[in-house]
């Protein structure tokens, strides 16, 4: 599978009351991969909200990652998402098998996203590019550092950090693969929004 195109990623509080509503007019207007990002330590409320995500992204084809989470993305066999301090890439690979899917948060540092190629990592993802509602604290990155991934990193990149239908498409036109967004998709006021917001992100491939 190609992993090109609109990475979207839940966030608990900004869905609250309209989460599955949300996530599925996401998944209309077209979502590569979704992330289940939830920060709590609820676990009960992660794993039947885990296991409704990939209920529906059973129906859109759609590949489900768990932020941070190992050991529920193996309960669910779906793929995982580490950053720096979620734990080592290899034994997460043990765990989940050849064909999950796991990614890396690299910051804006080349050799990380290197080490993570080299532990086996399916993408690596580069941020903050913009201000960030969501993680505001984030480190900050430019699209410099995707210009010097290439031809270092065969990986798919995905970047992040207040990427929205007005500043995405140079990040494509620097050779972005996966665009990971949550306010700049799901702040929107309405389900058709949240639609029309994920087809415009996965035009913006289609004209690169
Ligand atoms: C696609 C993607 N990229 C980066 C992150 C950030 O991961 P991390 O640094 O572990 O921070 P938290 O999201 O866990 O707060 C991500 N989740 N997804
Ligand atoms: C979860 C996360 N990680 C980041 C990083 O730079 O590693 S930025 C970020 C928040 C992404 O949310 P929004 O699209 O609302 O800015
Ligand atoms: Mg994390």
């Amino acid at each position: 599978m190609k992993l090109r195109g609109l990475y979207a990623i839940t966030d608990s509080q900004l869905l609250a009351g309209r989460f599955l509503a949300y996530v599925e007019a996401a998944l209309e207007g077209g979502v590569t991969l979704l992330q289940y990002r939830d920060k709590s330590q609820d676990h009960a409320r992660r794993l039947g909200e885990a296991e409704a995500l990939k209920a529906l992204c059973e129906r859109y084809n759609t590949r489900l990652i768990i932020n941070d989470d190992a050991e529920l993305a193996a309960r669910l066999d779906v793929g995982v998402h580490l950053g720096q301090t979620d734990g080592p890439l290899t034994p997460a690979r043990t765990l989940l098998g050849r064909s999950a899917i796991i990614g890396a948060t690299c910051h804006a540092q080349l050799d990380l996203a290197e080490q993570a190629a080299r532990e086996g990592a399916d993408y690596v993802a580069f941020g903050r590019f913009f201000n960030s509602v969501t993680k505001p604290g984030a480190p900050a990155c430019n699209v410099q550092l995707l210009d010097d991934a290439r031809g270092r990193i065969k990986l798919p990149i995905a970047v992040i950090g207040g990427i929205t239908l007005d500043n995405a498409a140079p990040l494509v036109a620097h050779g972005a693969d996966l665009l990971a967004v949550i306010h700049g998709l799901f702040g929107a006021d309405s389900t058709a929004e949240v639609t029309r917001r994920a087809r415009a992100f996965n035009a913006l491939f289609a004209s690169a």
